[in-house]
């Protein structure tokens, strides 16, 4: 998962860039690796700023001081495909045809076929790993068909479909038309999210937002706001004083089929995706494991109950309520250290676990505690986390999953490419425990999970990572051919550095 964000303001003589860096801001926790704006100003020109590194850190107020114009898009990465290199951060530009630049959050799962076929059947040169920069040149590819000197929007939904027929994966994108306009799309199967916003001004003109999350539309008052279908394209003109929006249902949805994941850990608890309040789906979490706990933990004392912070908060503290046991912090955040998971090596990941969460003893010592984690993937969290409780005193520690045990990569949206890194894989659940060295593993069952997120309109849901069969299918060679770019990008032994082979290009960060 990634942040995308799109904004369009109806006054043409206004600078969009501080709106697109505080919702970036507000994105951030979908992607910590690196951060880019492009705008559009007045003359059809792209302006951009991009480069590795947390939003604040990247859009500096001498480098964003440039960046005019009423439209623009943003970009939080964080990696999964090709590498972390600095090339590789989004937006992604191409001059030809019109001038398009484009953001993109998912994986395409048939990279090997699409790179094949830009260079020997369309001749278009592909200049790093990252799958979005073929998903950008594919749909270069296919408005440059109608060989026209200006396109319409009917020209840009055709070549979407184009895009549709040839793109397999996950993905929901937001790209401008350089002078022309900005569009929006999502995957036919809607496995990542995209929502559409409008907010009316004083003057009774709209101005338009495009995002990931809902919570970024909220809090910049776009407070009449609907999610993408999937398989739907929007296009917002430049100058959205003049003219309205227009939506196009490009391909007929495929399944609705949101990603699970993000339900469990990626999206903020304040976003509503899909019509599903992500916080209400964490608080059903919390019940159905209660009651899952009070079946398998039924001749156990425990003493306290305590999540793993930040993410699984929500879903403990509903747990606790519903075991009638008291609810405790015992794991004291450092708020200055970001998420650990989406971080790009093992390394980081492991020290950052330590540096981020400290015990307090007093309520470990002497206890039986239940820890609460919205996930277990690779274990990293787990395993150090009851390393801590008994190093604080613990006498027994239990350890409870939101989500079921995770035993297959999830190719949409999950940097990892070799399922034997999952702590899961292969084991059972008494290993798992055996593994982390707790005391007993509760793992959340994936009925339940379904059942806490389900509406009427949406009862399927990306679950591959639990299941192992992708509603997209998987050409052969994509996992190895991932793997294969990871290996080459590292450097000095040190598990995905920056690429080796990192290229400063016009149109990447100068610093
Ligand atoms: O088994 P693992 O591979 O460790 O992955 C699972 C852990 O990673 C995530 O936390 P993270 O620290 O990324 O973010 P959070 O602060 O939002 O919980 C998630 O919430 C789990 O705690
Ligand atoms: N997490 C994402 O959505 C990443 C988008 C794209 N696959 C990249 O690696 O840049
Ligand atoms: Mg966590």
């Amino acid at each position: 998962m990634c942040g995308i964000l799109g904004i369009t303001l109806a006054d043409q003589n206004s600078y969009v860039a501080p709106e697109l860096m505080d919702g970036c801001i507000f994105l951030q926790h979908r992607g910590q690796d690196a951060a880019g704006l492009t705008t559009c100003g007045p003359r059809g020109r792209f302006y951009q700023c991009k480069g590795n590194g947390l939003a604040r850190d990247v859009f500096t107020p001498n480098r964003v001081v440039g960046l005019v114009g009423s439209m623009g898009i943003g970009h939080l990465r964080y990696p999964t495909a090709g590498s972390s290199a600095n090339s590789e951060a989004q937006p992604f530009y191409v001059n030809s045809p019109y001038g398009i630049s484009l953001a993109h959050n998912g994986n395409l799962v048939n990279t090997v076929s699409l790179k094949r076929y830009l260079d020997e059947d369309v001749h278009r040169h592909i200049n790093t790993d990252s799958d979005s920069e073929l998903l950008l040149n594919v749909f270069a590819s296919e408005l440059e068909k109608h060989n026209k000197y200006r396109v319409n929007n009917d020209d840009v939904f055709h070549a979407l479909e184009g895009v549709y027929r040839l793109c397999r994966g996950g993905y929901a994108c937001v790209g401008m038309l350089a002078g022309f306009a900005m569009f929006g799309f999502r995957d036919p199967n809607g496995i990542r999210p995209l929502s559409y916003g409008e907010r009316k001004n004083e003057d009774g003109t709209t101005d338009y937002m495009i995002a990931s999350e809902s919570v970024v539309m909220k809090a910049h008052s776009f407070t009449t706001f609907r999610d993408l279908q999937p398989g739907e394209a929007v296009i917002i003109p430049k100058d959205c004083s003049n003219a309205k929006p227009e939506f196009r249902q490009v391909v007929p949805i495929n399944s609705y089929r949101p990603d699970l994941f993000e339900y469990v850990y990626f999206a903020r608890p304040d976003s509503v995706l899909d019509g599903i309040s992500v916080y209400h789906t964490r608080l059903q979490m919390g019940i159905k494991l209660a009651q899952n706990i009070k079946e398998q933990l039924k001749d156990e004392r425990i003493d306290v109950v305590m999540p793993v912070p930040d993410t699984a908060r929500t879903c403990a503290l509903e747990c606790a309520n519903q075991l009638n046991i008291p609810y405790r912090e015992g794991f004291v955040k450092n708020r200055y250290v970001g998420r650990t998971f989406i971080m790009p090596n093992q390394k980081e990941r492991t020290s950052s676990v330590r540096n981020k969460l400290n015990p307090m003893e007093s309520e470990f010592k002497g206890k039986n505690v239940l820890i609460v984690d919205d996930s277990i993937v690779r274990g990293t969290t787990s395993r150090e986390i009851v390393n801590m409780a008994r190093e604080a005193g613990a006498v027994k520690v239990f350890f409870a999953s939101a989500a079921p045990a995770i035993r297959f990569n999830h190719i949409y949206g999950i940097d990892l490419t070799d399922n034997k890194n999952l702590i899961a894989y292969n084991k059972s659940i008494d290993e798992v425990a055996e593994a982390i060295k707790c005391d007993k593993v509760i793992y959340q069952s994936l009925e339940d999970l379904i059942d806490c997120c389900k509406t009427d309109k949406i009862t399927k849901f990306e679950d591959v990572f639990l299941l192992g069969n992708y509603v997209t299918g998987v050409e052969d060679g994509y996992i190895h051919e991932l793997e294969r770019v990871r290996e080459q990008n590292k450097r000095n032994s040190i598990e995905d550095a920056k690429s080796a082979v990192d290229i400063g290009l016009y149109n990447c960060a100068d610093y």
